[in-house]
């Protein structure tokens, strides 16, 4: 669970390197009370089943158009259309199991998702909407709780434009990310299905489907090895901790985010895109830390969901000057990784705030770690933040 006993904050207070200039920030981040006061008294057991559920499906939807992509020739696998497909194919999978699973709620359903049908809606287009309402339909009817009348192209898109709300801090909204980590998807490498609830502004539960994450710590082998059976389920609930299972149905364990006090002994985790998130500046905080091991690159929330069991202590992202972060990029993880112990911050310390639309306000760029390397980490943020706008400057 992610609640911050006095112990803890005592430990996190005398280790922070300066004790007099703890940023304010970080003060209201440490020692605010649950982020989710107002509802942290509802269960969300049935959403929490139904988001797992929901993003199982889609997952098993990508899984197939990802085989058959990497089975393909090379002309083919230049061509956008497989995770366009797998996009599209994977938001109305989620779209409609949701509705499905609270048609009460239909009059006031909210879903924020990264797709909607404009293209698909082209003349052009037509042949690309068989295939998605094809892939859509046979997933379903793998899974004997859907065994409902084939969906129609019309139903599909119908399913996708229901991703079209805004958020806000009033009610509850869904909030989607059907393929995260496109292009580690077009790679063959890892990507996710993320899914959370978003209730009066706060992230309530979160699920993550990572179809090519290996069970076993990624610490401690290689990633890209055939040896190790892949594909998991993390799942939180705000006070319930973290969950972790294999897509393909074990018994759910907790998980917990590193113990690791030294930064000299943590890893670190960042984008595998340079052109996601600064690898220099990355790499200047772990200098200024002492983190001794190279960075893991990884694509996708996969990052948020293998520092929640502790396969690494620290994930840095920090995007190039200009670029907005998107709610759907990190609602999931967050809570994944909160509720199994770890804290998530902007570079300047203070909490994220999902509660304001389609994209999160931030200041820099988002920093992830353990309570008790939270302070350091934030010192070595600010120093190279600085010393990067000075010989700018
Ligand atoms: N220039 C940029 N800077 C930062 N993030 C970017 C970006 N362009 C795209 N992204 C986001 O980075 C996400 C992938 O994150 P990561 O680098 O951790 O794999 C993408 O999600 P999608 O793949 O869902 O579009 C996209 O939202
Ligand atoms: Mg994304």
């Amino acid at each position: 669970m992610a609640s911050i006993s006095s112990g803890s904050l005592t430990r996190v207070l005398y280790s922070y390197p300066c004790k007099a200039k703890i940023p304010k920030p970080l003060y209201s981040l440490l020692f605010k009370k649950s982020p989710v006061v107002g509802v942290a008294s509802m269960s969300y057991d049935k959403e929490l089943a139904a988001a797992k559920k929901a993003a199982s499906l889609a997952a098993r939807l990508c899984q197939k158009v990802q085989k058959a992509l990497l089975q393909s020739d090379v002309q083919s696998k230049s061509d956008k259309s497989p995770v366009t497909v797998a996009d599209y194919g994977s938001q109305a999978i989620v779209s409609f199991v949701l509705e499905r699973e609270f048609p009460s709620d239909s009059e006031s359903f909210s879903l924020v998702a990264e797709e909607d049908s404009g293209d698909l809606r082209k003349e052009d287009a037509q042949e690309t909407l068989e295939r998605i309402t094809k892939l859509v339909n046979d997933t379903l009817s793998s899974d004997e709780t859907y065994s409902v009348s084939p969906l129609s192209a019309n139903d599909v898109l119908a399913a996708i434009d229901s991703g079209k709300s805004e958020g806000g801090s009033h009610g509850r909204h869904w909030v989607l990310d059907p393929i995260d980590g496109t292009k580690g998807f077009v790679r063959g490498d890892q990507y996710a299905i993320a899914l959370a609830l978003l209730d009066e502004g706060k992230v309530v539960l979160g699920v993550l489907a990572c179809p090519n994450l290996p069970l076993s710590s990624i610490g401690s082998h290689d990633q890209h090895s055939s040896q190790y059976k892949v594909g998991c389920l993390f799942s939180a609930k705000v006070g319930a901790g973290t969950d972790m299972q294999s897509l393909d149905g074990s018994p759910p364990i907790k998980v917990h985010v590193s113990a690791i006090e030294d930064p000299e002994e943590a890893s670190f985790f960042e984008s595998f895109e340079a052109a996601h998130s600064m690898h220099d500046l990355s790499s200047s905080i772990a200098k200024k830390l002492g983190v001794k091991a190279p960075p893991v690159r990884i694509d996708s929330q996969a990052k948020y969901g293998a520092l929640s069991r502790g396969d690494g202590a620290i994930y840095l992202r920090f995007p190039h000057k200009g670029y907005r972060e998107k709610i759907w990029d990190h609602a999931a993880g967050y809570i994944v990784v909160t509720e199994a112990g770890g804290v998530v911050a902007d570079a300047a310390g203070n909490a994220l705030d999902f509660s304001r639309g389609r994209y999160l306000d931030l200041d820099t760029g988002i920093i992830v770690t353990n309570l008790k390397l939270m302070p350091s980490l934030l010192k070595a943020v600010t120093e190279s933040l600085n010393e990067k706008a000075s010989s700018s400057s």
